[in-house]
């Protein structure tokens, strides 16, 4: 007998924009967002027998996102992402879980004429900052904020030697490599009982998301890096010691590889070891190197 062994439905890819006016100076702040929302509860006979009784349309979704949007702040993301999730399970008694997705995306103030422009930004690189609150009845809220796409290099400072050798291996011992990432960092806060919870916590998510960036962008330049693994280990080590409220911290980074390249075919020309000056980016294969890190 086939059963449902598990189901959550919602609508993805919500796209709001939130301008918020300060009349008395004229500055706007701008925030824009891609939304999820998924719901799980007492939903199964919606698949198993075509009843649409227990289905709040994903239509609904959206509009009670916009209208979630309209009447309360939608900064921090974690205490939007938390008023949505409750405002699911509160209104419709069927349903237990929201999970809720929230992606910002950057718009950077102008600077101009060294000011910063009351009302006109720029999209400053891909990197989103992104929150995930599932809003669960009986139990609270569970937050993963996170860092996504950002981008970086360092032309230095990073070495992979004395891993395994064998009949399989052709990679030689680097001392000296180019080393790029695209971050994704996370890190989960204690479970919040409720809404109010997380307004008491409210300035911490900035807070957090500030220092978590710094750590990442710091570490990254000025570790020695033995290796991905290593270098990943020490953000997480210095975000949770940053931060006592969050319980783990997650990387997830891919290892783009910039592959030297010999000419030594081109009358002698040397462009290898402590002569590389010209590389090859690689878009695939790449590493990718994931850990979390507790207390
Ligand atoms: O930092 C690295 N970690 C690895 O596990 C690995 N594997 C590899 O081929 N290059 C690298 N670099």
């Amino acid at each position: 007998m086939p059963k449902l062994a598990a189901a959550r439905y919602g609508k993805d890819n919500i796209r709001v924009c939130k301008v918020e006016r300060d009349e008395a100076t004229k500055t706007h702040i701008v925030v824009e967002m891609t939304v999820c929302v998924l719901l799980e509860g007492e939903i199964e006979t919606s698949y198993t027998e075509a009843d649409n009784s227990v289905v709040v349309a994903t239509d609904t979704m959206k509009n009670t996102t916009y209208i979630v949007a309209k009447q309360n702040p939608v900064t921090p993301p974690e205490l939007f992402a938390s008023i949505l999730g409750t405002h699911f399970i509160e209104t419709y008694k069927h349903i237990h879980t929201a999970h809720i997705k929230v992606t910002i995306h950057k718009w950077t103030r102008m600077i101009i004429d060294g000011k910063p422009h009351p009302h006109s930004f720029f999209r400053d690189g891909d990197e989103t900052r992104i929150v995930e609150a599932d809003v669960i009845e009986g139990k609270g809220i569970e937050i993963r904020s996170a860092i996504s796409g950002l981008l970086v290099l360092k032309s230095t400072g990073s070495q992979f030697h004395s891993f395994v050798r064998n009949d399989f291996t052709t990679l030689p011992d680097v001392y000296d490599r180019i080393l790029s990432t695209s971050v994704d960092a996370g890190w989960t806060w204690k479970t919040l009982s409720s809404v109010d919870e997380v307004e008491t916590e409210v300035e911490k998510f900035d807070e957090t998301w500030t220092k978590a960036r710094d750590i990442t962008i710091k570490t990254f330049a000025e570790d020695s890096s033995a290796s991905v693994q290593n270098t990943m280990y020490k953000m997480g080590e210095q975000i949770l010691a940053a931060a006592s409220s969050v319980e783990a911290v997650d990387y997830s980074l891919p290892n783009k590889h910039y592959f030297e390249i010999d000419l030594s075919w081109h009358h002698g020309l040397k462009n290898t070891g402590e002569d590389a000056e010209v590389y090859a980016p690689q878009s695939n294969p790449n590493g990718l190197i994931k850990c979390t890190v507790t207390r």
